[in-house]
C-alpha cells in the first residue's frame, strides 16, 4: 500500500520512535490519540513497543463524527484489555474536561509514593499526546491549552525548545505531540484512513476510495445511503450504484453519461461532512 507510506521511510520511523521515547522520559502519562471512527486503523503499529509500560490513556477523538453505539463497543473493547478509553471531540471540547482527572487517577500510585517520600506538593501530572498525522493532536493541544499553540512545523528551520502547557492546576502537557506513522501494510487500513480524510486526496485514486466507501455503506448503513440519495433499493453492483447516485445528483457528462469522478467527490464529501450522519468504519468485531 504505497499511498500512506509516502512521507514515512524507515529512517523517518526510527527518528519518530526515538523522539517519542525521548519525550516519554519527561512525562507520567501518554495520551494515545485515535480516530473514533477507525480506532485500529488510526493506530501506530508499534505503539505498544514504543510506549512500553508508560501509563496510557486512549482518547477516541472526532467522536462527534463516529457512530455512538460503535464507540461504546470500542470503549468496552479497550476496557477488556485493561485500558481506559475516553470519547472526545477536540474541536468543540466535548469530553476534554475528563482528561486531566483520568490522567491523575492513572498516576495515583506514583504520586502517592512521592508523597510517602515526603514531597508535600507533588508537581502537576505531565502528559504527552501521541498519534498518527491528522488525528487531531494540534486541535487537542490548543483545546487543552485554551489558546492557540503554533505547530513546530509552522516556521521552517525554527526549532523551538519544548515547553510545558499548563492545563488547570494539576496537569502539564508537552507543547509538541509525538507524531507516529500509520499502518500501511494492509490495504483496508489505507482505504479507511482515506475515507476519513487522514490521507491527502491528491495522492489517492478517489474513485477507488469511493468504491470502498460505498461498498462499506451498502453493507453497514444501507438506509442512510438510500435516504441521502433517494434510492428505493441499493444495487449490489457497484457500477449500478455509482450510476444511480450519479443520476439522482445530476453528475452527468455533456454526452449524458454518469461522471464517476464527480460521484466519487460527492460521496466522499458527504461522508466527511456528516451528510450521511455519524459513521464508524470499523468495530471491535470486524477488526482484522
Ligand atoms: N469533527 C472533528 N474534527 C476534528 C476534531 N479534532 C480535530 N479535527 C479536525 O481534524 C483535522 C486535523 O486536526 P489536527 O489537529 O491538525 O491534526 P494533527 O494530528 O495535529 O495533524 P498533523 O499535524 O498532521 O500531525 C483538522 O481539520 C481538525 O479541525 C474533532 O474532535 N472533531
Amino acid at each position: 500500500m504505497p499511498m500512506t507510506v509516502i512521507q514515512w521511510f524507515p529512517g523517518h520511523m526510527a527518528k519518530a520512535k526515538r523522539e517519542v521515547q525521548e519525550k516519554l522520559k519527561l512525562i507520567d502519562v501518554a495520551f494515545e490519540l485515535l480516530d473514533a471512527r477507525v480506532p485500529m486503523s488510526s493506530r501506530n503499529p508499534m505503539i505498544d513497543e514504543i510506549l512500553g509500560q508508560k501509563p496510557r490513556l486512549i482518547l477516541l477523538n472526532k467522536a462527534d463524527m463516529a457512530d455512538e453505539a460503535v464507540t461504546e463497543q470500542w470503549i468496552r473493547y479497550f476496557h477488556d484489555q485493561g485500558r481506559l478509553a475516553l470519547p472526545i471531540d477536540a474541536q468543540s471540547g466535548t469530553g476534554v474536561r475528563q482528561i486531566a482527572a483520568a490522567a491523575k487517577e492513572m498516576v495515583k500510585d506514583k504520586f502517592e509514593k512521592m508523597r510517602a517520600k515526603g514531597i508535600k506538593n507533588p508537581r502537576p501530572v505531565r502528559a504527552l499526546i501521541v498519534g498518527i498525522p491528522n488525528v487531531g493532536k494540534s486541535t487537542l493541544i490548543n483545546r487543552l491549552a485554551g489558546r492557540h499553540i503554533a505547530k513546530t512545523g509552522d516556521k521552517p528551520g525554527v526549532t523551538k525548545a519544548q515547553q510545558w502547557i499548563k492545563v488547570g492546576k494539576e496537569m502539564e502537557l508537552l507543547d509538541t505531540p509525538g507524531i507516529l506513522w500509520p499502518k500501511f501494510e494492509d490495504e483496508d487500513v489505507g482505504y479507511k484512513l482515506a475515507v476519513t480524510g487522514a490521507i491527502k486526496d491528491e495522492i489517492l485514486n478517489l474513485q477507488d476510495v469511493a468504491v470502498y466507501a460505498l461498498r462499506f455503506l451498502s453493507t453497514h448503513y444501507p438506509n442512510r445511503l438510500a435516504e441521502r440519495y433517494g434510492l428505493d433499493d441499493i444495487p449490489d453492483d457497484i457500477v449500478a450504484l455509482f450510476d444511480a447516485i450519479g443520476r439522482r445528483r445530476g453528475c452527468l457528462t455533456s454526452g449524458g453519461a454518469v461522471d464517476y469522478d464527480k460521484v466519487a467527490d460527492i460521496v466522499l464529501y458527504d461522508i466527511r461532512t456528516e451528510k450521511l450522519g455519524r459513521l464508524s468504519f470499523e468495530t471491535p468485531a470486524s477488526r482484522t
